[in-house]
């Protein structure tokens, strides 16, 4: 081995070039350094030789690398141009390694300096036959993967013939066959500087091999990416071409099968059948995807996809299933609303919220008052549960964490994902009881409005039945999710406001809850409202647990006796109780009637019902503890005055004009309203022997008067009583009947103490009767005015019709408290009742709920006993006590 050396003028190749021995390159030089190539090749013999050295670093041009290559200078071109600064073209021939003998700097001139370089020795043994094996090995599978990636056949041809050309090359040459491989392939500055640096043949021949490598894996995997791209993307073109000719065909089958499926010479969305399908489908697959990844509804949605696929389209099942991943996907689930709203942490919520009630409610001081309290209470509950979930937030990232590797490792028991869920608002549940009509619903919009979250009324009217609630198993042919999902899906969010009213069925009296086969509507019911159980609320149908822990429930009845013992320890009752004439004039013109107005679209320029007007459609038209056929009889007035007014305006138009008058009057009524509903009912009553009103409050929650008939037939001294009367009734007919007779005497209806007026004179039997015989009717208040009704019988003397009363009678002649004073007063109000007979306790029900109005213009007796409540039905003295108004009283006191 020998080295040599020799004084070349050294030429930097700019950054990032490298020419290696056997390689050729072409580059421009600036002018300065062209003509100095010039000068040295005119001086020259034959082509000179450099020493083309690379700059090392892009940043520094004086840093050249140890090693360089002498190059021949095979030309030198000026390209033919008038600019005096046009640069040369130089092509330079790589024959050999050479290394800078000191460190140099090149010329700031661009001159060619000369400098001592050294040739590397010439090493005379070939390699070992295993490198060369390697480099080989690596260098074809590089060329394959070129050749295969290249686009163009002369470039395939070209990696070939290199591969062939390696083949025949010989183990001496095989380190030459590295510095042209390396100076062909796009290796790197850095791989290619490292080959010009390695002098020894078998370690360059080791640093080519590793470079190929390299190089084919990095081609491999990029080529595996662009193909796995290339082929979603053909995936995708190639469906939508499909598509499109899907649909040509479909158009021309139709265009064949005559005009008439054709609109307007297009076709109709109706026939894009295959189309909507896969779009609907698509958008399910979309709504799964959507879910939170490891929730139960997630993995129940991807489940039934999986089944949905395998099923053939147009089975029973493939519809069953189809049906159920569209509820399952339209649910709100928790995570929608992880927030709380922001109405509700505003600082001016209170205020909003009482403002939002009374523009939405006239009156009901006390009830607002109540519902501002809770709404504080559920703000404040809200927000301290917002901070918690900030906290756990802030904690949950770390769970979330070890969640995902543990993911990666088995996908299939993969620990479900734990949400920071806003933790439920607990407290007691809203009930609010009071007759139809009396703004229970639009209470609960008002909440709903104030908290800002949607609101809908779910009605159990009726249900019977647990699967209503809980929705029917899927193997129900048309099963379905309960009332309770299908209001979660139409609220659209996962903390709506629900309000639940509660009715029996309009025939059955006795309360929800009266357990039967199909499971206990009222246990459901319960756990519904039970904070405890509902954040995992399983409907049968869904059967994946459903958080209702957010929704807000309030519960809606028209009275307290159709809530079961169980919901109503639940709930906190508020109670609404019907209108007075006077609040009804209010609520009519500054809500009825303009809500009217703008549902009909008129203005109050428009419509104008006048006082006295308005007064009798309240008084005639209607009766009724709430407003609602007080609106729509309003509605139905300003219905007519919009027709009236479109014709005014047409026959404007038409030049006969036609008069308009907004202003609704009283005489008007018959006309739009038609006669009037309570007209004849009150000349109806009339004063009648055996006959007294009493009071009662319906099934409805709605105070009213109600006869009680009674009269004498031909018989054996019995009592009969119809009118589809309860137990409780029956036996406080039976008391009152006993009472009479006890006193019968006394009143000088029979002749002596032992004589029983009903067999004395004549043999009779006493039938009572309350009428609307199809309203079943039960409690213990009727008892005084049925005892009236039997001392009229007996004794021929009449009750006023403009009396009525209630009360609970006992043996001795005790008059005891009832309830719904408030309701039996109203309704007494509203049938024109002026004297109304109730229980000496009764009185602070009078004072406290009674509106002073009503005090103003009806009469109140209290009665502590019977004789008291003859007395002030009959009037003093109509009766004809035998002893005087003391003797029974004595007698009493005795007992
Ligand atoms: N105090 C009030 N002020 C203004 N409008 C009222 C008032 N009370 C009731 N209304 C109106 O009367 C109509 C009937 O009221 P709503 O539907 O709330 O009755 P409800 O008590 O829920 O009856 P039901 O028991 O039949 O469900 C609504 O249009 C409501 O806005």
């Amino acid at each position: 081995m020998s080295s040599s050396s020799a004084k070349l003028p050294i030429l930097p190749l700019p950054h990032p070039t490298v020419l290696l021995p056997g390689s050729r390159i072409t580059l421009t030089v600036p002018v300065e350094l062209g003509e100095a190539l010039l000068t040295l090749i005119e001086a020259a013999d034959a082509l000179p030789v450099v020493a083309a050295v690379p700059v090392a670093s892009d940043t520094d041009t004086n840093s050249l690398a140890e090693h360089g290559v002498a190059a021949r200078i095979l030309r030198l071109v000026r390209p033919p141009g008038r600019n005096s600064r046009q640069s040369y073209l130089l092509t330079l021939h790589g024959l050999t390694r050479i290394r800078l003998s000191a460190s140099f700097t090149p010329d700031p001139d661009n001159s060619l300096v000369p400098c001592e370089v050294q040739y590397p020795p010439n090493s005379k043994d070939s390699p070992p036959r295993k490198v060369v094996d390697t480099f080989k090995q690596s260098a074809h599978r590089l060329l394959d993967r070129l050749a295969q990636d290249s686009g163009q056949q002369i470039r395939r041809d070209g990696y070939s013939k290199i591969s062939a050309m390696l083949e025949d090359v010989t183990d001496a040459r095989a380190a030459w066959m590295a510095d042209i491989l390396v100076g062909t392939v796009n290796a790197s500055f850095a791989d290619k500087l490292s080959i010009l640096s390695t002098t020894d043949p078998e370690a360059r021949l080791v640093v080519a091999a590793e470079i190929f490598s390299k190089l084919a894996s990095i081609s491999e995997v990029t080529s595996k990416i662009a193909t796995q791209v290339e082929e979603s993307v053909y995936k995708q073109q190639k469906e939508h071409f499909l598509r499109q000719q899907l649909a040509a065909i479909h158009k021309e089958l139709q265009s064949l099968s005559g005009p008439g499926n054709l609109v307007n010479g297009q076709s109709s969305e109706l026939d894009d059948d295959e189309q909507h399908e896969a779009d609907d489908l698509a958008d399910l697959k979309r709504r799964i995807e959507a879910m939170e990844p490891g929730s139960e509804e997630r993995k129940m949605g991807v489940r039934e996809w999986r089944r949905l696929k395998r099923i053939p389209q147009g089975s029973v099942e493939n519809g069953v299933i189809r049906s159920y991943l569209e509820w399952l996907t339209a649910i709100p689930w928790s995570n929608s609303t992880s927030e709380t709203p922001r109405a509700i942490t505003d600082r001016s919520f209170l205020t909003a919220a009482r403002e939002q009630l009374d523009a939405d409610h006239f009156g009901l001081e006390k009830i607002k008052k109540r519902l501002i309290e809770y709404l504080a209470v559920v703000r404040l509950k809200e927000m301290n549960a917002e901070r918690e979930r900030q906290a756990a937030a802030a904690i949950l990232p770390k769970v979330e964490e070890k969640s995902n590797v543990d993911d990666t490792k088995d996908k299939t028991t993969s620990p479900p994902i734990i949400r920071p869920t806003r933790k439920s608002v607990k407290g007691p549940i809203l009930l609010f009881v009071g007759p139809p009509g009396t703004g229970k619903t639009s209470l609960g919009q008002s909440i709903a409005k104030a908290l800002n979250r949607p609101f809908q009324r779910i009605s159990l009217g009726g249900v019977r039945d647990e699967g209503e609630i809980r929705g029917h198993r899927r193997t129900y042919v048309a099963s379905g999710p309960g009332l309770i999902v299908q209001a979660l899906r139409k609220a659209g969010r996962s903390d709506p406001v629900f309000l639940l009213h509660v009715t029996p069925h309009l025939d059955e009296i006795d309360k929800i809850g009266g357990s039967n086969f199909h499971g206990d509507p009222s246990a459901a019911l319960l756990e519904v409202l039970d904070p405890e159980q509902n954040h995992t609320f399983n409907d049968h149908y869904i059967n994946v647990p459903v958080d209702l822990s957010q929704v807000l429930f309030i519960c809606t009845a028209n009275s307290l006796e159709t809530i079961s013992g169980p919901l109503l320890d639940r709930c906190e009752v508020v109670q609404l109780s019907g209108y007075t004439y006077d609040e009804k004039m209010h609520i009519a013109r500054r809500f009825l009637l303009p809500k009217q107005l703008k549902q009909n679209g008129m203005d109050a320029d428009h419509v104008q019902i006048a006082e006295p007007a308005l007064m009798t459609i309240a008084t005639r038209y209607t009766r009724e503890a709430g407003v609602r056929s007080l609106e729509r009889a309003i509605g139905a007035v300003t219905r007519y005055k919009a027709v009236e007014w479109a014709e005014h305006i047409d026959a404007q138009a038409t030049g006969s004009p036609k008069p308009y008058s907004p202003v609704v009057q009283e005489s008007e009524l018959e006309a739009i309203l038609g006669i009037a509903r309570w007209d004849a009912e009150e000349r109806e009553r009339e004063e009648r022997r055996g006959v007294v009103y009493g009071l009662v409050v319906m099934g409805q929650g709605e105070g009213g008067i109600l006869p009680v008939e009674t009269i004498a037939v031909p018989g054996a001294g019995r009592l009969k009583l119809t009118g589809s009367l309860g137990e409780v009734i029956k036996e406080s007919g039976e008391i009152a009947l006993s009472w009479v007779k006890t006193h019968a005497y006394d009143l000088c209806i029979t002749e002596s103490r032992a004589q029983d007026p009903l067999k004395v004179p004549e043999l009779i039997d006493i039938h009572l009767h309350l009428p609307a015989g199809a309203q079943k009717k039960d409690g213990p208040s009727a008892g005084i005015a049925m005892a009236c009704a039997f001392v009229s019988l007996l004794t021929g003397a009449r009750v006023p019709a403009n009396i009525a009363m209630t009360g609970e009678i006992t043996l001795r002649g005790r008059v005891t408290p009832v309830g719904g004073i408030k309701e039996k007063v109203l309704g007494a109000h509203r049938a024109q009742i002026s004297k109304v007979i109730l229980p000496w306790a009764n009185r602070k029900d009078v004072e406290h709920d009674v509106a002073p109005e009503i005090q103003r213009v009806m009469e109140f007796v209290f009665v502590r006993t019977v004789n008291e409540a003859l007395e002030a039905a009959f009037g003093k003295d109509t009766l004809g006590w035998r002893n005087g108004i003391s003797g029974p009283l004595m007698l009493e006191s005795r007992l």
